[in-house]
């Protein structure tokens, strides 16, 4: 037992050594034991059939002429038998009675092995019968994939009922013999039964581990990603994927021949507010923005993001200006309507923004950082012309990112 954690130990040495896990772990293990024992089954069934072929002509062969017909008369049951749990063990919707009919069937297989050689008279006969009890033990404890406790179970059952028709209807056993065959197969059978166990149990668990520490580090590795992505604070897209964003919607917009709008957001005041009402207020401000922010993210490509401290930037592949101009427009007039007080943002008294807008159509020769550079500059102005507004960038001649522009108090 490889295992080391010591949680792990005291699950799995009574689950492995004594046979049994905890309950749940149990039936997760005997329905996995279950699968694993008709698929092989499915298989085994037909090697069965050919042991038993070989036995059966084998004895046919040794066997006295006078009692070939009884031989073959009893002895077509256990084929039957088995022929028949190999038939059920093909359909997969009887899978989960697979321990009840194999069960049985090797229960009625071993009673029969046990009876026969009590109602035979001649030695040679008898002697055959016991060997063949040996077959139907190996083939039960090995072969079938029954597990340990009711592999037992139907072999010393069908032992005891067979030795009791064997005594009571025929002339019994010769216990010299049948201790030599019948228990002593059965002690070896149970060992090989319970080893073999004892492995698919600790094949199992092992198993089980393995599959639950991948999940672990795949919820980790899922978690540690989305980490990567976001602002612990607001729960937006972080700067980082911001950037990344910014970069795969610049390369889309440049092939689809679509604009690209980016608004930078910087609320006012904000340190007059953090010296105001503290810093955990500040917080909490900063968190309701980008909640009411967020439903700013529209369609596919848009995006959100905390730009850093109390900036936010938007990202929208395929807005043109007009559009640009009245989403900023409108932005400015829902953080007013929050009616988030700030003592210190004359004339209203409470929390507003600053946005700049910059448009560009990218091209090869264009930048994203530039774009970025471009609402930066548009914010400064917006903040210049006395907070609580936005403003459309204004290029110089030489770059025309933007065909209109104008400061626009958003009344
Ligand atoms: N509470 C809180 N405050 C922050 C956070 N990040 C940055 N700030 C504060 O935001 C304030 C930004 O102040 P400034 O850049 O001076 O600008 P302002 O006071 O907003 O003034 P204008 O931008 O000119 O309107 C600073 O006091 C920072 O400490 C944060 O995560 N939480």
């Amino acid at each position: 037992m490889a295992e080391t954690d010591p949680r792990s130990r005291r699950v799995v040495v009574p689950g492995v050594r004594w046979l049994r896990f905890p309950r749940r772990l149990e039936a997760e293990y005997r329905e996995y034991q279950c699968l694993e024992a008709v698929d092989s089954f499915r298989v085994n069934a037909f090697y069965i059939l050919v042991l038993y072929l070989l036995l059966v002509t084998g004895i046919y062969a040794l066997a006295p002429e006078d009692v070939r017909g009884l031989w073959l008369g009893t002895y077509i049951w256990v084929g039957i038998i088995v022929m028949l749990a190999g038939i059920l063990a093909q359909f997969r919707a009887l899978d989960r009675y697979f321990p009840v009919y194999a069960g049985a069937g090797s229960f009625l297989a071993v009673m029969l092995s046990m009876a026969i050689p009590g109602f035979l008279e001649e030695p040679g006969s008898i002697q055959l019968a016991n060997v063949s009890v040996i077959y139907a033990l190996v083939i039960v404890y090995a072969m079938v994939g029954l597990r340990f406790p009711v592999a037992a179970l139907v072999c010393w059952a069908g032992g005891l009922l067979g030795w009791g028709i064997a005594e009571q209807f025929g002339r019994g056993i010769d216990w010299q013999v049948a201790h030599r065959t019948y228990t002593g197969i059965s002690l070896l059978g149970m060992f090989l039964c319970y080893t073999e166990e004892v492995r698919g149990r600790l094949l199992f668990f092992n198993q089980r581990q393995l599959v639950r520490q991948q999940q672990r580090t795949q919820s980790l590795a899922e978690r540690l990603h989305r980490l990567s992505r976001e602002d612990s604070l607001t729960g937006l897209a972080n700067r980082r994927y911001f950037d990344e964003a910014l970069d795969r919607e610049w390369r889309r917009c440049q092939r689809e021949r679509q604009p690209l709008t980016v608004m930078l957001v910087d609320v006012d005041l904000f340190k007059s507010y953090n010296d105001h009402y503290g810093h955990l207020q500040g917080d909490e401000c900063l968190r309701a923005l980008a909640d009411e922010l967020r439903r700013y993210s529209r369609r596919g490509g848009d995006l959100v993001a905390r730009f850093g401290g109390e900036e936010f930037v938007l990202l929208y592949p395929g807005v043109d200006e007009t559009e640009a101009a009245r989403l900023a427009s409108r932005l400015c007039r829902t953080v007013r309507a929050l009616g988030l007080t700030h003592a210190h943002n004359p004339p209203s008294g409470e929390v507003t923004i600053s946005v700049g807008v910059a448009v560009t159509m990218p091209m090869e020769n264009r930048s994203a950082i530039k774009l970025l550079d471009a609402a930066d500059q548009a914010l400064y102005q917006a903040k210049q012309s006395g907070r609580d507004s936005w403003r459309l960038y204004e290029p110089p001649p030489t770059v025309r990112l933007v065909r209109e522009n104008g400061v626009r108090k958003d009344d």
